[in-house]
């Protein structure tokens, strides 16, 4: 059998990917799916990372959020990743997977502070590492929590998770015309302000050096294929 392209990998999941087709929250199926797909990746002995998305509960920029102090909503977006972090770990619980939780906020009867040489050495000894909270602060998203994590656990290349396929000449989902990249720098992907991510992530990336791969969640299978360096998604290089 041909081995994994990584040792280590920074996997970013979109929290709305956990909704599946249900208006809000989280679906069992959805989530025991992606699970699966993970579980596959953490046996093939790749060392992962996970940052979870908080969208499908609360987004500080929401309807719901309108006339909130945006800082407030944020704090409450935060909250959210917490939720899905814990259910998360709880799903793979469930299959043998052993995963530990850290925030990046404060709330150690739920989570265990998020502490950078105690998330190396879980993923030295093969444990999953899931980080909630994203970065702590208002007026970020979990994107760029995925880079500055990746960073800082010197993860070779961020694994977006998301609901498109790729990168696209514009949003697939408001241009039916659009067509994906195969490959795309970084410089190209700010300066055509293509929000498959927000360029606070992009940038960071960029200056770390840190290749995102860009893929699709729903599609089964993709996942392990993005890990063994097969053809899948689009990559955005430096
Ligand atoms: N140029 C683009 N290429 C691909 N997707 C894009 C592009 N521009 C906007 N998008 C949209 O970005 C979404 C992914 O970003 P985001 O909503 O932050 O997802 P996530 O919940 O995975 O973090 C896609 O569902 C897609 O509709
Ligand atoms: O570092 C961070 C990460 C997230 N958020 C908040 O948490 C929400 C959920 O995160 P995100 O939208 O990135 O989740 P996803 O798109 O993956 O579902 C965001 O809208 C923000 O309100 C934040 O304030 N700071």
């Amino acid at each position: 059998m041909s081995k994994p392209a990584y040792k280590r990998v920074l996997l970013k999941l979109s929290g709305e990917a956990l909704m599946g087709d249900d208006a809000y929250g989280i679906n069992r199926a959805t989530i025991e799916r992606m699970v699966a797909d993970i579980a596959e990746v953490a046996k093939s002995g790749v060392e992962l990372a996970v940052v979870i998305g908080g969208g499908n509960i609360f987004r500080g920029v929401a309807p719901g959020a309108q006339g909130m102090d945006r800082a407030t909503a944020d704090y409450m977006g935060m909250l959210a990743t917490v939720m899905n972090a814990l259910a998360l770990a709880d799903a793979m619980r469930h299959v043998g997977i052993v995963a530990r939780v850290m925030s990046a906020i404060g709330i150690e009867q739920v989570v265990e502070p998020y502490v950078r040489p105690k998330a190396l050495q879980y993923l030295e000894e093969g444990k999953v590492v899931i980080f909630a909270a994203g970065t702590g602060n208002p007026f970020f998203t979990t994107d760029t929590a995925a880079a500055l994590r990746g960073s800082e656990i010197g993860a070779e290349i961020v694994l977006k998770a998301t609901k498109v396929d790729g990168v696209y000449t514009a949003d697939p989902k408001k241009d039916p015309s659009a067509t994906r990249y195969e490959s795309i720098n970084f410089d190209e992907a700010i300066a055509k302000h293509l929000q498959v991510m927000d360029a606070t992530a992009f940038a960071l990336c960029r200056d770390q050096k840190l290749p995102i791969k860009v893929f699709s969640i729903v599609k089964p299978g993709a996942l392990m294929r993005v890990v063994m360096g097969e053809d899948e998604g689009t990559l955005v290089h430096v």
